[in-house]
């Protein structure tokens, strides 16, 4: 029998951790299995250490790419075990790697885990470094993950935003009608500024369904400040990343202008700007009685949910669960889904979102 199962893996832009899943594609698509392996403290913090400019960094990156290969190795190795998979009926790995920088408009983006250590370590076939070729045709080199949402989210009857809030947030427009082009785009920072906050004051690595936020008030001249960054009014295509989103850049804006604002007021302010950049993104659509779809870490943030709920023009608001697919494992299956594209010789990219040229096969083989 063809080996059908493939096992993706995605390490995010929160370093929250490492998710695995493994899904069943023939002629339909199954979810088989998932697990999220915890990142250790100290490795988070050498990655957060290369997604700036610093010194040293090939010698941290070189040995950053190494620790990362063998650890989605194991990650992987863990789920087989886990889910008693058969080994023998896996056709290939998909990993996105860690993404230590994204500069598109430099003509780079650069995700680690050496993908030679996966296949060495795990004996399958591995696939990686997904996003430059699509940078290569012209494109963002991000988000890839639209072109997976459009194969299984996607409705006749229905217009379907689905959106992701990991560490950056990310929105795919499904319209109904079958010959318009998906489009999609990230909206700006998902948990990202909020995780670095809380951190900074408490040492917690995300605010527990947003209670800290939700004990603040909205300081609504931050906000203002905020919203005033040109990333939030271009057009798409457009990615961004680490580079643009950092704790220093609220820190900056507090300062220059001089705002005297208490620490609980500043978390309740980056949830309202991820929720306000999410919600503008999707009511600029303009869709007809549009359904939303969330994935991704924020789901398990309910003050957050609520802001949406409330600023989003939307005749329907639920997660991917009710479309078949839990949300925390929408990601890395769509991981494994652009491994079985690759293996393939299927495109993966979606010019209409991205900005590439052409559609094309992404991301290196290395055979198992
Ligand atoms: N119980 C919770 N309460 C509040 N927030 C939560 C909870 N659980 C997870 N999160 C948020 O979700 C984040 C992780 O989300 P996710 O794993 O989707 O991000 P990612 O995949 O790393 O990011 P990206 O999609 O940008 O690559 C955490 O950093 C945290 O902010
Ligand atoms: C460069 C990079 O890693 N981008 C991530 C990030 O996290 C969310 C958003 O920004 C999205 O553009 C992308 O990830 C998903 C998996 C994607 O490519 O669709």
């Amino acid at each position: 029998m063809t080996p059908d199962i493939y096992i993706g893996v995605m390490s995010g832009t929160s370093l929250d951790g490492i998710d695995v899943a493994a899904i069943r594609i023939n002629d339909q698509f199954s979810f088989l299995a998932a697990d999220c392996v915890k990142l250790p403290d100290d490795l988070r913090q050498q990655i957060l250490m290369l997604t700036q400019p610093g010194n040293n960094e090939i010698e941290l990156m070189g040995r950053l790419d190494n620790v990362l290969g063998k650890l989605f190795a194991d990650a992987v190795k863990q789920l087989i075990s886990s889910s008693n998979i058969d080994i023998k009926k896996i056709a290939a790995v998909g990993c996105h790697g860690q993404t230590i920088r994204h500069r598109p408009e430099a003509g780079f983006t650069l995700q680690i885990g050496d993908p030679n250590t996966i296949a060495e370590q795990t004996g399958l076939t591995t696939i990686a470094d997904f996003r430059r070729r699509d940078l290569a045709n012209g494109g963002q080199g991000a988000p890839l993950v639209p072109a997976f949402h459009n194969k299984l989210f996607r409705s006749a009857e229905t217009n379907r935003v689905i959106l992701n809030i990991g560490g950056m947030a990310n929105i795919t427009v499904l319209p109904a009608n079958p010959s318009s082009l998906v489009t999609g785009f990230d909206t700006g920072p998902g948990n990202i500024l909020s995780d670095a906050w809380i951190h900074e004051h408490s040492g917690a690595s995300f605010d527990e369904d947003g209670n800290w936020a939700r004990a603040g008030a909205v300081n609504q001249e931050l906000l203002q400040h905020l919203l005033n960054l040109p990333f939030f009014s271009e057009a798409a295509p457009k990615s961004t990343g680490r580079e643009q989103f950092h704790i220093d850049w609220i820190k900056q804006v507090i300062q220059e202008n001089k705002l005297q604002i208490i620490a609980v007021d500043v978390q309740a302010t980056l949830l309202e700007l991820t929720a306000c950049t999410i919600a503008d993104a999707f009511n600029a659509q303009h869709l007809a009685d549009p359904e939303l779809y969330i994935c991704g870490g924020g789901v398990h943030n309910s003050a957050l949910l609520q802001r949406l709920q409330e600023l989003t023009n939307t005749v329907h608001i639920a997660t991917t669960e009710e479309l078949g697919l839990h949300p925390d494992w929408v990601e890395a299956s769509a991981f494994a889904w652009l491994a079985h594209q690759t293996l393939n010789k299927l495109t993966g990219n979606l010019p209409s979102v991205t900005g590439a040229a052409h559609e094309r096969i992404l991301g290196g083989i290395y055979q198992a």
